[in-house]
């Protein structure tokens, strides 16, 4: 059964316990930290998201779209991430393994998000190690956007590499998910779907929530 990660970035801050309680549907959260930098907007830090994780038990899935992310990694995971995902594009190549082993050995899981334009080759040598891969399907740093399909290849080409090669990661995909989009990815082989307006400009968030699985 494919889980769903309601994106944070579109609920309502001024009442974010009550939000948090009405996605209780779903199995995770999805936490978009954008530094300004990295991505052209800003949302929030890891402060909030300790305050986060002591109103609810939920998975907290955490997408760094951050420049440096190994600088602010301890403090998610002070802050109770239960899983870091930190952007292909915003390290360089030869820290990548420090960086995963770094995330695992804190005993949180671990996953690389990667761009519309990034293709999904760059990370042939890390895949055997990852606990989650994230094919964005919009440009990170807003939600609302419209779904680009290159996302359903990629997830096709992940879920037959983990097939072929008995990998364990998770295939998560992100942005411009809806009933109609999220039928392409469950054919397509995902795992997660992250859904931020969808659900969170709904009546009915749990209604919302069970039409995605
Ligand atoms: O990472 C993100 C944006 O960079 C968000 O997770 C994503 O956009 C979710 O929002 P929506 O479902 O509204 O597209
Ligand atoms: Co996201």
């Amino acid at each position: 059964m494919v889980k769903i990660a309601p994106s944070l970035l579109s609920a309502d801050f001024a009442c974010l316990k009550d939000e948090i309680d009405k996605i209780k549907a779903a199995q995770w959260i999805h936490y978009d930290v954008m530094d300004g930098h990295f991505v052209p907007n800003i949302s929030f830090g890891y402060s909030i998201l300790k305050d986060v994780s002591k109103v609810t038990d939920m998975y907290l899935d955490v997408h760094l779209m951050i420049s440096e992310p190994s600088k602010y990694i301890d403090n998610f995971i002070n802050s109770n991430a239960s899983l870091i995902v930190f952007h292909y594009e915003a390290v360089s190549k030869d820290e990548i393994d420090d960086l995963i082993n770094y995330v695992k050995n804190q005993n949180v899981d671990v996953g690389i998000a990667i761009k519309p334009n990034t293709d999904v080759e760059v990370l042939l040598p890390f895949l055997g190690k990852l606990d989650l891969v994230l094919v964005m399907s919009v440009e990170p740093g807003f939600g609302g956007q419209k779904f680009n399909p290159i996302a359903v290849d990629k997830i096709k080409k992940l879920a037959s590499l983990k097939q072929d090669n008995n990998y364990n990661y998770l295939i998560e995909v992100d942005g411009g998910i809806n009933e109609t989009t999220a039928k392409l990815c469950h054919q397509a082989g995902v795992d997660v779907l992250v859904a931020g307006s969808y659900i969170f400009n709904s009546d009915d968030y749990t209604k919302a929530i069970e039409s995605l699985k």
